[in-house]
């Protein structure tokens, strides 16, 4: 399990305990199952920083049905904050652990952990730790929804836009299957995205794997925080870097896009907030791949805080992975894509005892297939936001940019 940028954040394993769970009322199940089992555990926490203690990396699906939602209490826990570095461990410190602390008796929730890597790299070198295995060679086939039919998709959502005019905003996603000659370690890819998307959160919670760069919440005390993106451009021609930035911010098209994202994370989310920061123009995220509009909402939250599975329930599904107004969008995703998205565009991330805790949009990710035998299968998503003017060859184009990041770091391109 893991939750990463730029070096900082969490990366577990093993399972003291684990939820599954899946329809309407999901996130009430996940928060509450959460609160019951950290209420039942001693913590001994001598940091007292978002992330020590307890945590659980949750997975939740998109849609209320089919969809299966999962929330996992790791036995371990490495964290790093801002040039923190701790320990979690669960009951008994596990073997494999066991020698990384000076005194193993010290280490249960929330140790600071000095000599850390010196004690992984024994350990590698040991044989303890197995090395990350390279998954060979790629290829790809079509998911349940092709790029034609995807392409069709985006023309029908747009007819309807322009036709019925029910609708202003639905974003529709399509899946591409990726076989590799020996089987994943998730490991290879998480390696491979978080050298190349420093600026993303890398993440991986029971086989769903990727680097997002979307941020759905932080709350962090009574601070509280998103990184809502829509509208984007990606390289193409001979355009530069600056050329396709001011493309961006000028195009009417995205600014509509982004300007529906925007609006439903601030509307779901003011409630729970005394005040709320909603910048009036966006600003540009680069990254290798795409760029794309981003707004930082920032808020302090009332007296009562909500804990952060609770907040996340009011503002999931956002209009950059569902649609305005939101229940026609959903309805109409899931007749449009005719597939079970899963997990992907659900939130993603961590929970600490105190309701704290960071979860992003499960984005630039893919499913590592379980029954996949002596191979590996992946399910990679793509998805784009649609307006009435969106070109549906265009929308094609962009999702398989947005494939690129998975793509790259499965074929371990540099
Ligand atoms: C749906 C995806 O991305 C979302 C859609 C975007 C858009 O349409 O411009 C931009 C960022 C994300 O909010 C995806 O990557 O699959």
């Amino acid at each position: 399990m893991s939750w990463v940028r730029a070096g900082d954040g969490l990366v577990g394993w093993g399972c003291a305990a684990r939820l599954d769970t899946s329809g309407t009322e999901r996130f009430t199940e996940a928060d509450t199952w959460w609160q019951d089992w950290v209420a039942q555990v001693d913590v001994d926490d001598e940091v007292g920083l978002p992330g020590t203690g307890p945590v659980a990396f949750a997975s939740m699906a998109f849609a209320e049905q089919p969809g299966r939602s999962v929330v996992i209490v790791p036995e371990v826990v490495i964290g790093q904050r801002d040039g923190v570095r701790w320990l979690t461990t669960i009951g008994e410190p596990p073997e494999a652990v066991a020698p990384v602390a000076a005194d193993p008796g010290t280490t249960r929730a929330g140790s600071p952990v000095e000599p850390l890597a010196a004690g992984a790299a024994e350990r590698l070198a040991a044989g303890a730790v197995e090395p990350v295995r390279h998954p060979g060679t790629v290829r790809y086939s079509d998911g349940t929804l092709t790029a034609t039919g995807y392409r069709q998709a985006v023309a029908d959502a747009v007819r309807r836009m322009r036709e019925v005019g029910d609708l202003d905003k639905i974003v529709l996603a399509h899946d591409l299957l990726a076989t590799t000659s020996e089987p994943l370690d998730s490991r290879f890819l998480l390696r491979n995205l978080a050298a190349r998307y420093e600026n993303c959160w890398t993440f991986a919670v029971d086989g769903l794997v990727g680097a997002t760069p979307e941020l759905l919440l932080e709350r962090s005390g009574r601070l509280v925080r998103s990184r809502v993106l829509a509208g984007t451009v990606w390289p193409r021609g001979d355009r530069g870097f600056d050329e396709l930035e001011a493309e961006l911010l000028m195009s009417g098209k995205n600014r509509s896009e982004h300007e529906y994202a925007t609006q439903s994370l601030a509307d779901s989310l003011r409630p729970f907030c005394d005040e709320l920061f909603v910048p009036g123009e966006p600003e540009v995220l680069r990254l290798r791949n795409v760029m794309h509009l981003a707004s930082n909402v920032t808020g302090q939250l009332g007296e009562d805080r909500a804990t952060l599975l609770r907040m996340t329930e009011a503002v999931h599904p956002t209009a950059a992975v569902g649609g305005t107004p939101t229940p026609q969008a959903v309805k109409l995703i899931g007749e449009l894509e005719g597939m079970d998205r899963g997990r992907y565009a659900g939130p993603v991330g961590w929970t600490d005892s105190r309701g704290d805790g960071e979860v992003g949009i499960a984005l630039r990710c893919a499913q590592i297939q379980p029954e996949a035998g002596e191979n590996g299968q992946v399910r990679l998503f793509a998805g784009c936001g649609i307006v009435a003017d969106s070109d549906p060859d265009l929308e094609v184009a962009e999702a398989e940019a947005k494939f690129l990041p998975v793509r790259e770091a499965l074929e371990g391109i540099e």
